[in-house]
Parts: C-alpha cells; sequence; structure tokens
C-alpha cells in the first residue's frame, strides 16, 4: 500500500502544511511560520478536518512564542492565553480546536519554574504530542471498526474524515485502510459533498491513491444506491459530539442518515474523544459555521448561478443522536444511550 499522503508535518524546526485547496490537482506544501499564518490557513480551508484543524493550532500556540521573550510567567500565560483565543476565532464547530488549545494552555501552566527556553521547547513537545497521539487514536478507531464490520462490504462515506482530516489513517477513513492491511476488500462510495467537494476533492483523491476500491457520487445519488441495497453501512466523521450523541459533521450528513434509518442501513459516527464534547449537552447547542457565498455559486472560479443571488451556506449540520447506530471511538464502541455511555469514555476505570 502507498504511503498515506501527510497534511501537516513537523520538519527541521519548521511546520509544512499541505494546501487542500490546490488538491487534487497540486501537491503543494507551504511552511507556515507564524500564529497569523496558521489562522489563516484555518480559517481559509488550506488545511480542515477536525483533528487536524487542532493538531494545527496547537503548532500554532508554539509558533506564537516562539521569538517572543517574557519577564515573567504572569507575562507568558497571558500571551499564550490571547493567542489561543485569536486561533480559537479561526473556526466555530469543530470542538477539536477548542480542545487541542485547552491543552496547551493546561501545559503552559504547569511549566511555571522552568526557563524561558525550556518553557518553549515544551509547548513545541506538547503539540508535537497531540499530534503523534492523533495517529494512534485514529488507529484503534479503525481496529475497533473492524469488529463490526465484514469483509466485502461496502462502505458510504461523507466530506474528507480521512487521513488528510488527521495525523493519518483518518477516522472514517481509518477501518479501510486497516481492512486492506488485513487482506480484505471494501468498496467504498465517496460522496462529492458539495459545496466545498471535500468528498470529490479529497477522500476520492485520498483513497484512490491508496489503492482503494473507491467511486465518486454526486451527493444526490446516495438515497437511490440505499434503495437498490448497494450500501452496507455509513460511515462518517464528526466535528463535534454534544453528550447526548446529537453529532454535528459536514453539511449533508443529516440527510444520508434519515435515509439510512428509512433503508435499515446502519449509520456509524467516527470519533476521536477529542470531538466529544460533554459540556455541549445536545446538537442545538452546537455552534454551525456559515461560510461564504462564493463557495455556492462558484465552481473554481467560475460562477454557476446569477449574480447577486441569495445564498445559504451553512457548513455543517446536526444529525440526531436516534439516527445514530454506533459512535465508535478509539476507546471502543458506544451504542445508546449515548447521554449514559459516551459520559463512561471518560471515567478512569
Ligand atoms: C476526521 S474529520 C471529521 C470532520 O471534521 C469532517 O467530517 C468534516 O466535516 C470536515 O469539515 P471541513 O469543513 O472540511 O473542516
Amino acid at each position: 500500500m502507498k504511503e498515506m499522503i501527510r497534511p501537516i508535518e513537523w520538519k527541521e524546526g519548521k511546520l509544512y502544511i499541505l494546501n487542500q485547496l490546490k488538491l487534487p490537482m497540486e501537491t503543494e506544501y507551504n511552511i507556515k511560520a507564524t500564529v497569523e499564518d496558521v489562522f489563516n490557513a484555518i480559517r481559509d480551508m488550506e488545511l480542515r478536518g477536525a483533528p487536524l484543524i487542532g493538531i494545527a493550532a496547537a503548532y500554532g500556540v508554539y509558533l506564537s512564542v516562539k521569538d517572543e521573550s517574557f519577564v515573567s510567567h504572569e507575562d507568558f500565560m497571558k500571551f499564550v492565553d490571547e493567542k489561543a483565543l485569536y486561533l480559537s476565532q479561526s473556526r466555530p464547530t469543530a470542538v477539536n480546536l477548542f480542545w487541542a488549545l485547552d491543552r496547551m494552555k493546561k501545559r503552559a501552566k504547569e511549566l511555571e519554574n522552568l526557563l524561558i527556553e525550556d518553557k518553549k521547547k515544551a509547548l513545541l513537545e506538547e503539540a508535537i504530542k497531540i499530534h503523534k497521539e492523533d495517529e494512534a487514536i485514529n488507529r484503534s478507531i479503525g481496529e475497533n471498526f473492524l469488529k463490526i464490520l465484514k469483509d466485502g462490504m461496502t462502505i458510504m462515506t461523507h466530506c474528507n474524515a480521512g487521513s488528510l482530516a488527521t495525523s493519518r489513517y483518518g477516522t472514517a477513513t481509518s477501518p479501510m485502510y486497516l481492512a486492506r492491511e488485513k487482506g480484505w476488500s471494501f468498496k467504498v462510495f465517496a460522496n462529492e459533498t458539495r459545496p466545498y467537494l471535500q468528498g470529490a476533492r479529497l477522500t476520492a483523491f485520498e483513497l484512490h491513491h491508496g489503492g482503494i476500491d473507491v467511486t465518486l457520487i454526486c451527493d444526490n445519488m446516495a438515497g437511490s444506491l440505499m434503495a437498490q441495497g448497494k450500501v452496507d453501512a455509513i460511515i462518517t466523521g464528526a466535528d463535534r459530539v454534544a453528550a447526548n450523541g446529537d453529532t454535528a459533521n459536514k453539511i449533508g450528513t443529516l440527510q444520508l442518515a434519515v435515509m439510512a434509518k428509512h433503508y435499515g442501513v446502519p449509520f456509524y459516527v467516527a470519533v476521536p474523544t477529542p470531538t466529544i464534547d460533554l459540556s455541549t449537552p445536545t446538537g442545538i447547542e452546537i455552534p454551525i459555521e456559515e461560510r461564504g457565498s462564493h463557495e455556492v455559486t462558484n465552481w473554481f472560479g467560475k460562477a454557476t448561478a446569477p449574480e447577486g443571488i441569495k445564498v445559504y451556506n451553512p457548513a455543517f449540520d446536526v444529525t440526531a443522536h436516534s439516527l445514530i447506530t454506533a459512535i465508535v471511538t478509539e476507546k471502543g464502541i458506544v451504542y445508546p444511550p449515548y447521554n449514559e455511555n459516551l459520559k463512561k469514555l471518560f471515567l478512569n476505570i
């Protein structure tokens, strides 16, 4: 199997980010040298996907302090808090962003007695740790999926919850990559995912590159495939799972889940535990990002709609917990009732 494409790399003291805006035509890595560079890359979706946003933000915190001097630990902490607040405003829905920033702030607080250069080094180490942990988490998600999936299945996925959205393996795609290692074969339908085309530009690209049997479909073809009995399971990622199991993910996920229920297709959500937000009680409280109209009215710089047309462009929707068959995490498979069972993942037993 070909090596998975890495969307982010820390190499020889520099942060490299794959510009996903240019995929699948060009594979271009850019160096992000400042916290502002990282903020812009997240906001402009040069990188995207909940876990990757969190990883990039962690490096962003380090880059913010890298060349600064501080008179005291309080001064250092004030600066870290300010930069974390700044980064938190880059995108609102993926809770991994806030999780990673909280973790960096917590680490910074512990560094009171260190010299400034050692504090900086420790923040870089924490960012690298977050980055590396994500790879192990995703592998475990895939392993857990293989307990409930079978060789030869046809799986539908939406958006890109793939290696391009994480450090490696992806979440929804992890079982697809691991199945290959095991000698199993899955057939995958990748929904193109209007308006931003993460499914066509990213998922189809990375699975094809990885030698996985992937077929690209337009979003409005999904129901017809389910009606024909051609889909054995749907697996999507998530940007935030509320305490009751309601799940925000890329716009279009909700309608897939509704159709899956109608046609009796199991609907699974692949989730690293940092995507579970027990402080958000239900899906109603999850902030949903609205993006610019040009994503809907233009196609690679070409207008596809009348000028001045009104546009509604929410980037995510919320799938009610009652539509979700199971939430598969690195710590295990969670079944309903989610308000009881999600909590158990966080108990140290
Ligand atoms: C493992 S990525 C999970 C989700 O972040 C993914 O499914 C998704 O919705 C990405 O949205 P995006 O707007 O491309 O950041």
